[in-house]
C-alpha cells in the first residue's frame, strides 16, 4: 500500500492537480459554448478559470492540446478532449451510502446526471428511512449493498454516513469491487492499492478562506501577494509536501494526534501544482 500511489495518472503521467483543474477548465469552455464562442485564446480561458496562462498551457499540453498560435483553441475539441480525459463520455453509476441531511440532498441534486454521473441506488441502515422515496429511488437497507452494487454495476460509492460508520461502510463497498470512493465523513479512510478515495471537508474550505479573508484584512499572512487565491494555497502545499510527504493530512485537519498516515491517497493534488 502506498500513500500517494496516484499522484498522477498512470497510464499518461497526468499530474494530480491537472487533473484536478480539468473541471473548471471544463466549466468554463461550456460556457463559452453555451454562448456560441468557437475558439479561445490561452490567457482568455486562464483568466476565467482563475490560473495563469502557462499553467493553462503546460496543462493542456499533457492533453496533447497545444492550440494554434494567434488563434488559441478551439473550444468544441476542447470539450471532447478533456470529457474523455475525465472519463466524461460514458456514464458513472453512483450509489450513496447514508441518506441522513447530506445524503438526501446529494441525491436530490440534478447536477450529476448532466455530467454523466447516475445515482442509481441509496443505502441507510435506518428502519426510519429504508423504504423511503427519494428523488425516485427507494432508499434500501445495508444489508443490500453487495448485490446492488452488482446489480447496477456501481463504480462510485459516496459515503455520508457518521464517522464512525464509515471506514466498514468503505471496506464493504471496496469488497463488492468498487473502486473510486468521494467521503464526506470526517474521519481519513484506508483503502487498498488500486481504490481512490476523495475526501470533501467543507470546514477544511471555510478555514482556507478565513486564511485569505486574513490577508485581505492585513493580518499575518499578509506579506506576499499570492496571484492566485488557488495557487498560492496550492503551491504552499507543494513546499511543504516536498519536505514532508505527510503533510496534507495535518494540513487538511484529517489526522487525528499520533495516528500513524493511512493508506489512502488523498489531497495528493497539492503536491504537483
Ligand atoms: N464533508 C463535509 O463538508 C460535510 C458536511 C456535512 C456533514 N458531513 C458529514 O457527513 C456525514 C453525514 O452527515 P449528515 O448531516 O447527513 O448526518 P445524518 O445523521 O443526518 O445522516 C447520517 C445517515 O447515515 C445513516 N447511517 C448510520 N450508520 C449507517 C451505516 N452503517 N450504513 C448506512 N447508513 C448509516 C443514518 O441512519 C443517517 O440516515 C457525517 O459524517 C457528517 O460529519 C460532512
Amino acid at each position: 500500500m502506498t500513500r500517494r500511489h496516484n499522484r498522477t495518472r498512470a497510464d499518461r503521467g497526468i499530474p494530480e492537480a491537472t487533473v484536478a483543474r480539468l473541471p473548471v477548465y471544463l466549466r468554463v469552455l461550456h460556457s463559452l459554448q453555451e454562448r456560441g464562442v468557437a475558439t479561445v485564446s490561452s490567457e482568455e480561458l486562464a483568466a476565467a478559470a482563475g490560473v495563469n496562462s502557462a499553467k493553462l498551457r503546460k496543462d493542456l499540453s499533457h492533453l496533447g492540446s497545444y492550440g494554434t498560435r494567434g488563434v488559441g483553441y478551439e473550444v468544441d475539441y476542447l470539450v471532447y478532449q478533456i470529457s474523455r480525459e475525465l472519463g466524461l463520455t460514458q456514464d458513472w453509476v453512483v450509489a450513496i451510502i447514508g441518506v441522513g441531511n447530506l445524503g438526501r440532498a446529494l441525491a436530490g441534486y440534478g447536477g450529476f446526471a448532466s455530467r454523466g454521473f447516475r445515482v442509481a441506488a441509496l443505502f441507510d441502515s435506518s428502519p426510519s428511512v429504508v423504504g423511503e422515496r427519494i428523488s425516485g429511488l427507494t432508499v434500501r437497507h445495508i444489508d443490500e449493498l453487495e448485490s446492488v452494487i452488482a446489480e447496477q454495476g456501481v463504480s462510485i460509492a459516496v459515503i455520508a454516513t457518521p464517522a464512525a460508520a464509515a471506514q466498514s461502510m468503505c471496506d464493504r463497498v471496496v469488497a463488492a469491487g468498487v473502486t473510486s470512493v468521494l467521503n464526506f465523513a470526517p474521519v481519513v479512510l484506508s483503502v487498498p492499492e488500486g481504490v481512490d478515495v476523495r475526501k470533501v471537508d467543507l470546514s477544511i474550505e471555510l478555514q482556507i478562506l478565513a486564511f485569505h479573508e486574513q490577508r485581505k484584512a492585513g493580518g499575518p499572512g499578509d506579506a506576499e501577494p499570492a496571484e492566485t487565491a488557488e495557487e498560492d494555497w496550492t503551491g504552499e502545499m507543494a513546499d511543504r509536501l516536498k519536505t514532508d510527504p505527510d503533510a496534507s493530512a495535518d494540513a487538511h485537519g484529517d489526522r487525528q494526534e499520533g495516528e500513524k498516515p493511512s493508506g489512502t491517497s488523498q489531497y495528493i493534488e497539492a503536491v504537483e501544482a
